[in-house]
């Protein structure tokens, strides 16, 4: 039997998130998530999809000789396999980044992997699933984002901030507003006012393609 995973697409875009925004990445989309958080983007990935190979999924990634590769899903970690494909994705020389909940634990993720670890807030109604175990385990080579519902959750999310040190323990620290959800200009001018140590980021891929699946 050869290491498979369930697989929703993979596509090559423009990174829309995170510190490798506006880079050309290829994206591979794993199947399935044990969360629900309210204003999921990419729900169509929570059933179906296909079941594939290692092999033959390195091979799609390799066919667009890309240098950075974004494991996302759905929940990368809630399959096993995520970890032997992170490894040969950097064993493959690629610079890998994972989107992940946090609501599974990171340590066996490679440590050349960038583990996008997203705190879910409040307002994402899955708060009370983050392992906060694994803050413990991030380094500079790792992110932390807040995606922010709302003033409350922004309140939230510096207290997480200061209570956690993640300025200081991870690379980046990255604020995002929840699409529509909140202002993003309200949001911009919050983290101005308090002179916070984070990158404030926008979905770049909503802004150049709306919605679309697979851009
Ligand atoms: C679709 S999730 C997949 C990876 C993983 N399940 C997670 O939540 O990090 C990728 C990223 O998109 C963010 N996201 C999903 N829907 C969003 C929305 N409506 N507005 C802003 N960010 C959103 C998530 O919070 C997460 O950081
Ligand atoms: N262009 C683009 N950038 C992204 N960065 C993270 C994404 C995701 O869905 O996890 C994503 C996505 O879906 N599209
Ligand atoms: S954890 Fe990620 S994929 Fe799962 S529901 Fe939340 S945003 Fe969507
Ligand atoms: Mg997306």
């Amino acid at each position: 039997m050869q290491d498979t995973l369930r697989i929703t697409e993979v596509f090559y875009s423009l990174q829309g998130e995170t510190r490798t925004a506006g880079l050309p990445t290829v994206f591979v989309r794993l199947t399935g998530c044990p969360l629900r958080c309210q204003y999921c983007d990419s729900a169509y990935a929570f059933n179906g999809g296909t079941i594939r190979t290692l092999e033959s999924i390195l091979e799609q990634v390799a066919g667009f000789k890309p240098r950075y590769v974004c494991v996302t899903g759905g929940e990368p970690l809630a399959q096993p396999n995520a970890l032997p494909l992170l490894q040969q994705l950097c064993d493959a020389g690629y610079e890998v980044s994972l989107e992940t909940s946090g609501a599974l634990d990171i340590s066996g993720v490679d440590t050349r992997v960038s583990r996008v670890v997203d705190l879910k807030t409040p307002g994402s109604e899955e708060s009370h699933r983050n392992r906060y175990e694994n803050i413990e385990l991030l380094t500079g080579n790792d992110q932390v984002k807040f995606v922010i519902c709302s003033r409350e959750d922004y309140d939230w999310a510096v207290s997480k901030l200061i209570q956690y040190n993640l300025a200081e323990r991870a690379g980046e620290v990255l604020f995002s507003p929840s699409h529509h959800q909140v202002s993003a200009t309200d949001l911009a001018d919050w983290i101005v006012a308090d002179n916070l140590p984070v990158r404030f980021q926008l979905q770049l891929h909503k802004l150049l393609w709306n919605d679309e699946p697979g851009r």
